[in-house]
């Protein structure tokens, strides 16, 4: 089935010679939350841009709902909402006719029920009097949400929502896009916090010098590229690891009780079952053991640094 976005090819050179995207190629599922994660500069910005008609690509093609976005543009923009990274409100407008004049803006017809509905959901109904100016930072920034989802989008981008925001309204904000998610809206976010991607996606895409280096699910990605650190609690504290599994990468804890062991989930063995016969055979009894997945950050910075060793190595050629 084909995704409700598909991107074929797409590139960007803007005029001043940038190459802001290079052969990007993706479909994007309906009802999925994809994050697209990527350095300053990457290219994260300027590809939702073309998807919502806002710059134009130098090459290649995107269809929204099967219309192409710049053949069949309005099909297509009809389909996009999008929350901008600044907030830009009308000042003394109320929120409810920010929302109103929104869905007019898209030719649509009076529907404050449905508005009402919006706004009950991201919990603003009860300032829909209020004028935007006299709202908190979090609540102008679910004005912004309820702007986009004024005409009922199929899909909604979402530029770096939590930018700059504190850790209470952040989690406020991924449990509106939760919200969302249950109504079967598709939505792409782009992201610096890569806690917010491990939180939120299904799928996770990652971009460095306008090349989408990956595009996948996320579990599949942390499971892929992830390291895992094992730690092994003992019966009795060692005062130095044993001569025979020197070498191993193995480290123990200041306490003498704990040996920390990493291991590649991708290799073959891992090792630890020798290990572990290791540590029997020098009478050393283990009274648990505890596994940890690294982080989507040490995934995402391994990943950039290989994709910046071979950008460097193209130039170079
Ligand atoms: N209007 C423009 N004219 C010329 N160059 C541009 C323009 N907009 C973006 N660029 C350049 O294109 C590249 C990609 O920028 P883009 O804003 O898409 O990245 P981004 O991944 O969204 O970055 P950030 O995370 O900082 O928002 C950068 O080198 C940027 O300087």
């Amino acid at each position: 089935m084909a995704g409700i976005i598909q991107i074929d090819n797409l590139s960007k050179q803007y005029g001043g010679g940038t190459r802001a995207l290079s052969d990007v190629s993706m479909d994007i599922e309906e009802g999925e939350i994809i994050a697209l994660l990527g350095p300053n500069g990457a290219g994260k910005t300027t590809l939702i841009s073309i998807i919502c008609g806002l710059v134009v690509p130098t090459g290649g093609t995107v269809r929204v709902g099967g219309h192409d976005i710049r053949t069949d543009w309005r099909a297509a923009r009809r389909m996009i909402g999008l929350v901008p990274q600044e907030i830009a409100l009308e000042p003394f407008e109320t929120v409810m006719n920010c929302v109103r004049f929104t869905r007019g803006l898209y030719g649509e017809g009076r529907d404050d029920a449905y508005i009402e509905q919006v706004l009950r959901s991201l919990a603003l109904w009860d300032k829909r009097d209020a004028m935007t100016k006299e709202l908190s930072g979090g609540m102008k920034r679910r004005v912004l949400i309820a702007k986009a989802l004024a005409h009922r989008p199929k899909v909604l981008f979402l530029d770096e929502p939590t930018a700059g925001v504190d850790v209470a309204l952040r989690r406020e904000m991924w449990q509106v896009v939760e919200g969302m998610r249950k109504d079967g809206v598709t939505i792409i976010l782009t992201t610096h916090y890569l806690e917010e991607a491990e939180e939120m996606a299904d799928r996770i895409g990652v971009i460095n010098h306008g090349r989408l280096l990956l595009v996948k699910p996320k579990d599949e990605l942390m499971g892929e590229f992830g390291r895992k650190t094992l730690t092994i609690e003992l019966d009795t504290a060692l005062d130095a690891i044993p001569s025979a599994l020197a070498g191993r990468g193995l480290e123990l804890a200041q306490d003498g009780r704990h040996l920390r062991y990493d291991y590649d989930t991708r290799a073959d063995r891992t090792g630890i079952a020798r290990l572990l016969g290791d540590l029997a055979a020098q009478g050393i009894t283990v009274r648990d053991v505890s596994t940890k997945q690294s982080s989507l950050e040490e995934v995402f910075i391994s990943l950039v640094d290989d994709g910046d060793k071979n950008s460097a190595a193209e130039d170079a050629a």
